[in-house]
């Protein structure tokens, strides 16, 4: 028989629990009790999950996916619905106080048959709906790399790019960090089998993968992310629950193909022949395997870029009009807040019991359009004050 849990069950009502000891909540779902925030080995540098198995009476670690959420003054957990629980921090910054722990969703069943483990997944919640990320897919050489250059050149605080890591060589003017991570097989077949990659895949004969990180590093910087993958790799996403758009580009013909790739100098003889081989199947796969959303043929190279930026509803005002997402203005959580649901809506109520009727001590979040989640972001939390001495939500802060 297992330990008792450490903390009160008796503080447990309706799905929604209070810190009982230490920064430690819970929350029930099924025959399961999550402790968030336990006395985890790692929990000095993030937020640790256990989970209490009422069937067995056992304490199980559970492989814990996705960026977590680093150690607070404390935190609130409340049941969303039966497969994730949302957690507020306290006192942290109004861009950083709201995330998700999924315990059931359709990635974390997934991971939970590919590890063979119990899994969770953090996902941080992000007010209002940011740009979807760009996949750019097409064979090598065509083109992606120069046009993802000059859309970041443009729109300098609009688009960031998902650092790849990959197990190729760095070629000359390539930086560790900035083009790829450079990175060694064996190390990146652990992070993949930890569960750290979005997607990855074998590419002419190296392995290329997306980690999480690189993508969810981007949407914290407030920008939409840009991700250069092959076609498997696109796949991939678009099985997963990033939500993007997805854009082939052709090359006019194979023999362009060749001479982009030949003048660009930078693979041998052999990789060229290698990389024109597998250029014919990615063609016939992006054209047809309904993955993409956009073909854009890249033959005139300033045609194509306003084709890609008219298709991402960029046009020339953008550069100087965009303000970069989110608004940073937002919710700045007490560290005595107490938090509630009602119907679709989380009420955290900031300031103290006596002060409960006066206008803008309440906030309300409404869960109703949550889109995404791990591996990426949790999207669509629409947050308001609510002025008491009304009927309902007021002023929208997000
Ligand atoms: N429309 C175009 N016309 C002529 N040359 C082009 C055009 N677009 C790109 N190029 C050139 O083709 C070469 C390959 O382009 P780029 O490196 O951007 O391809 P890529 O698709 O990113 O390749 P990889 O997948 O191997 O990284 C570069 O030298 C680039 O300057
Ligand atoms: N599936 C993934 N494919 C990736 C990733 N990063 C890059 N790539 C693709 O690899 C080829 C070759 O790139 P190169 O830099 O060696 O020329 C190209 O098609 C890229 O789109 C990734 O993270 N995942």
């Amino acid at each position: 028989m297992g330990e008792a849990p450490a903390f009160c069950f008796d503080n447990l009502q309706n799905g929604f629990s209070f810190k009982s000891k230490g920064f430690e909540t819970s929350a029930d779902v099924g025959d399961k009790t999550f402790v968030i925030g336990g006395a985890n080995s790692d929990s000095t540098s993030y937020i640790g999950v256990q989970i209490y198995d009422k069937t067995t009476c056992k304490w199980v670690i559970p492989t814990v996916l996705g960026t977590k959420p680093k150690p607070c003054k404390g935190h609130s957990t409340i049941l969303l619905n039966e497969d994730r629980i949302m957690i507020i921090i306290k006192g942290s910054t109004p861009d950083d106080c709201i995330w998700f722990l999924e315990v059931d969703t359709k990635y974390v069943r997934e991971q939970k048959k590919v590890l063979g483990t119990e899994v969770v997944a953090w996902s941080k919640g992000m007010r209002g709906d940011a740009e979807k990320p760009v996949v750019i897919s097409g064979p090598s050489g065509v083109g992606k790399g120069t046009l993802i250059n000059m859309l970041m050149k443009e729109f300098p605080s609009m688009f960031g790019f998902s650092v790849s890591h990959t197990t190729r060589a760095p070629r000359g003017n390539e930086n560790n960090g900035v083009h790829y991570h450079f990175t060694d097989r064996s190390v990146m077949e652990k992070d993949i089998k930890d569960g750290k990659f979005l997607e990855f895949a074998s590419v002419h004969g190296n392995l290329y993968g997306t980690s999480i990180e690189a993508v969810e590093a981007v949407a914290d910087s407030g920008k939409r992310c840009i991700l250069d993958i092959d076609v498997q790799g696109a796949r991939s996403v678009r099985a997963s629950s990033l939500e993007a758009i997805f854009i082939f580009i052709c090359p006019p013909s194979m023999r362009q193909l060749e001479e982009r790739l030949r003048a660009r100098g930078t693979e041998t003889e052999e990789q060229i022949l290698k990389r024109l081989r597998n250029a014919e199947a990615e063609i016939e796969q992006g054209k047809s395997s309904g993955i993409f959303d956009h073909i854009l043929y890249n033959d005139n190279l300033v045609e194509c870029y306003e084709n890609l930026k008219e298709l991402l509803g960029l046009d020339g005002s953008a550069a100087t009009n965009h303000k970069p997402y989110p608004d940073p203005k937002g919710i700045d959580l007490p560290l005595n807040h107490t938090v509630s649901k009602i119907d679709n809506k989380i009420l955290i109520n900031c300031g103290t019991p006596e002060l409960e009727t006066t206008s803008k001590n309440l906030i309300a979040l409404d869960v109703l359009g949550l889109k995404g989640g791990a591996p990426g972001r949790t999207r669509g939390l629409n947050v308001y004050s609510i002025d008491s001495f009304s009927d309902g939500l007021n002023e929208k802060l997000s």
